[in-house]
Parts: structure tokens; C-alpha cells; sequence
């Protein structure tokens, strides 16, 4: 049996001001940081340790695991940093207000733009800032291969093989594996784990900065999952992500 855990960032500066956030490297608010020491101090809580760390190359979720990690007295840990664990790039939308985008285009446009698998959202160009090209961090990727907006389907596209090519072999090795990453590169994998079809990924809303602790058979198939907290705070919070694309009036 092997245990992998799964952490989305804290609360960032975005996520409070309710703007579609994507690849912008916004920092943790005060409550994400609040939200990053208790998951450290939950996983300490539960007895896991990690041999290897994977992580986005954004600060809200670098930052996360550094503050959890500091809690458990685990800042040695080896990171691997990936952009193919970066939040998916929300195109045109990055910057925008949700509520103010739902008034505008109406709440059902924004959850398809948001939830639905397969409707990316509007693309930027190369000579957009949004557009990743520009970033220095990314210079040494194709920039074919960067995105200019990504559907979810696109996101798995892109954070599959990482899963594949680097974190898997590493679990199956014996690593005790976490990945800290983002809203909805972390439903790409919880998609792939649990098997879940195209539509039921739609109401799949993951909460900032709660550890989700996965027990996978030896196929990397889940025997259970489940997050680690309060239940009702945790229902709040989910519930909370998924009203972010309501009206404010
Ligand atoms: O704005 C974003 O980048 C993501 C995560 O914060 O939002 P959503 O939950 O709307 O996909």
C-alpha cells in the first residue's frame, strides 16, 4: 500500500479578491499562510512523512509547502518544481473578477468556463503580459507548448505526463510522495486517480491549503481518500470555491 498526498495552495491574493488567477504568481494572503501551518501541523498530526516533494513553479504554491514543511521540521525534503503542476492557465479571463464576469456573461458562462472539461477560455496572445513567453521562468520550455488558456481537458494534457514520466515510477519505488500544487491541476489528478467521467469532474471543487491523503494499492488504484480536518470546515470551504463564479448582487 502506498500513501500519496495532495495539498492545494492556501488562500492567495487572488482567491480573496476573486479574480481568476491561472499562471499570475500572486502571493499567499495571511490566511493562506494560517491555511499552510495547520496542513503542516495536520500531516505532522497524522504521522506522514515524505521521501520527495513535488511542486508548481508559482509562489502561493512554493510558499504552501515551504510553511507546511516548516511545521513538520521537514524543510530538507528534495523538491522537484514543475510547470506542468501550475494552475491552469485561464487565458483572456486572468485578472478578471469572477462575480463581475458572471454579471456580465451570466453564472452559467462562467461555470462552463470554469468547470465545464472541454471549453477552454478565451486565448491570450503572444503579446498579451498573461501570455507565459514573456516569464523567465519558462525560457526554456517550446513556446509552442506554452499555453495561451487551457480547458481542463488541456490541463491534464499537460500535467498527465509528469504523473506519468516522473511522479508514479517515484511511488512505486517506495517514495512517500507529496505534490503541493493547484485548484485544478490537482482535479486533473484526482480525475485520473479516481477514474471520475467527464461530468462528474464538474462538481469536483477542492479546497486551499487541506492535505488529501490518498491510500493507493500496489496498480496505484485508491483503496481510500480523504481529507484531513474538520469535515463541516472543509464542506464549507469547497463550498465556498464553487460559489466564487455566483453574482455579488
Ligand atoms: O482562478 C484560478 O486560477 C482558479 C483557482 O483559484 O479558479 P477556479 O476555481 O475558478 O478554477
Amino acid at each position: 500500500m502506498y500513501k500519496l498526498v495532495l495539498l492545494r495552495h492556501g488562500e492567495s491574493v487572488w482567491n480573496k479578491e476573486n479574480r481568476f488567477t491561472g499562471w499570475k504568481d500572486v502571493d499567499l494572503t495571511e490566511t493562506g499562510e494560517q491555511q499552510a501551518r495547520m496542513a503542516g501541523k495536520l500531516m505532522k498530526e497524522a504521522g506522514l512523512e515524505f521521501d520527495t516533494v513535488y511542486c508548481s513553479v508559482l509562489k502561493r504554491a512554493l510558499r504552501t509547502l515551504n510553511i507546511a514543511l516548516e511545521e513538520m521540521d521537514r524543510l530538507y525534503l528534495p523538491v522537484e518544481k514543475s510547470w506542468r503542476l501550475n494552475e491552469r492557465h485561464y487565458g483572456a479571463l486572468t485578472g478578471l473578477n469572477k462575480a463581475e464576469t458572471a454579471e456580465k456573461h451570466g453564472e452559467e458562462q462562467v461555470k462552463i468556463w470554469r468547470r465545464s472539461f472541454d471549453t477552454p477560455p478565451p486565448f491570450v496572445e503572444e503579446d498579451n503580459e498573461f501570455f507565459p513567453g514573456h516569464d523567465p521562468r519558462y525560457a526554456t520550455i517550446d513556446k509552442n507548448i506554452l499555453p495561451r488558456g487551457e480547458s481542463l481537458a488541456l490541463t491534464i494534457d499537460r500535467v498527465m505526463p509528469f504523473w506519468h514520466d516522473t511522479i508514479r515510477p517515484s511511488i512505486l519505488s517506495g517514495k512517500r510522495v507529496l505534490i503541493t500544487a493547484h485548484g485544478n491541476s490537482l482535479r486533473s489528478l484526482v480525475k485520473y486517480l479516481d477514474d471520475m467521467d467527464n461530468d462528474s469532474i464538474l462538481a469536483l471543487n477542492i479546497p486551499t491549503g487541506v492535505p488529501l491523503v490518498y491510500e493507493l494499492d500496489e496498480n496505484l488504484k485508491p483503496i481510500k481518500s480523504g481529507y484531513l480536518g474538520d469535515p463541516e470546515e472543509i464542506k464549507a470551504m469547497v463550498d465556498a470555491v464553487a460559489n466564487q463564479g455566483a453574482k455579488s448582487s
